[in-house]
């Protein structure tokens, strides 16, 4: 039986992800035409390779239906309620840095941590007569981080992209999404709320607690993991 790795099939962490592999001897590759999703793994037996969206490989892995898998740690986090008992990390790989933040109008002079925010719920709830809209495909963790931080007179409105245009369009009053460079922040005139960030994101290689993990897959882990220079 083989040990199914999971990397992400375009965008942001694919390149980074073979580079990370190639780095430490073990050689991830497409293979096909541009637009296949196909690849393999030279340097170590037994691992077949499973192109998915960086966005789908929390589910995979949670199903069990691949053993490991590469991807943003913000992502399983959000995906994956009690994520401990599904994944665990094996890396951190030290690329895919971005920070999952809370944001307002740069022009609300009075609002600068979270503190001032469910000051302004509150007040905007009484003036509008409905809840002060923060816009974010992250509903978990920012429920969370805003429970944590007791701010209540708020609601989500899903935004799935684009999401700093939502107080331009007038369908949110702030924003809680990924930023690295900060350039879409500032180029839509928005500011992050000072603290800490609300998680601050790498890719990340996982394991899953709940693949089929027999004597081939497990001698597979560690033959990878030695090669990778990492802990199972
Ligand atoms: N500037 C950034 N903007 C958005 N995500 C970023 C950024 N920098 C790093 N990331 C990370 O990249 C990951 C998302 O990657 P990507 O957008 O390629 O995947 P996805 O959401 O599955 O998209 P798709 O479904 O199109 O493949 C997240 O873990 C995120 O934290
Ligand atoms: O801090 P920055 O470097 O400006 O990057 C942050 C932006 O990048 C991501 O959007 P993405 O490009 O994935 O598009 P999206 O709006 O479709 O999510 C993220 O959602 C921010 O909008």
């Amino acid at each position: 039986m083989t040990l199914k790795i999971g990397v992400p099939s375009k965008g942001r962490l694919m390149e980074k992800t073979f580079d990370w592999f190639g780095a430490r001897g073990v050689e991830l590759a497409r293979t096909g035409s541009d637009r296949e999703y196909s690849a393999s793994v030279n340097g170590i037996d037994g691992i077949e390779l499973v192109l998915l969206s960086a966005g789908e490989i929390p589910r995979e892995l949670a199903a069990g239906r691949i053993h490991m898998g590469v991807t943003g740690s913000d992502l399983v986090r959000e995906k994956l309620g009690g994520w401990q008992d599904k994944v665990s990390e094996l890396a951190l790989m030290g690329f895919g840095h971005a920070d999952l933040i809370i944001a307002v109008p740069k022009c609300w002079v009075d609002v600068n941590t979270l503190d001032d925010l469910d000051a302004a719920a509150a007040a905007f709830r009484a003036k509008h007569g409905f809840r002060l809209r923060i816009a974010t495909k992250f509903h978990r963790l920012i429920r969370d981080h805003l429970r944590d931080h007791g701010v209540a007179d708020y609601q989500l409105v899903d935004s799935q992209g684009a999401t700093e245009g939502t107080v331009k369009n007038e369908t949110a009053e702030a924003v809680a999404d990924i930023t690295s460079t900060g350039e879409t922040l500032r180029a839509n005139h928005l500011k992050i709320l000072a603290g800490k960030p609300v998680h601050k994101s790498q890719a990340t290689l996982f394991k899953s607690r709940n693949a089929d993990w027999n004597e081939d897959t497990r001698a597979t882990l560690n033959a990878l993991t030695e090669k990778l220079g990492l802990r199972a």
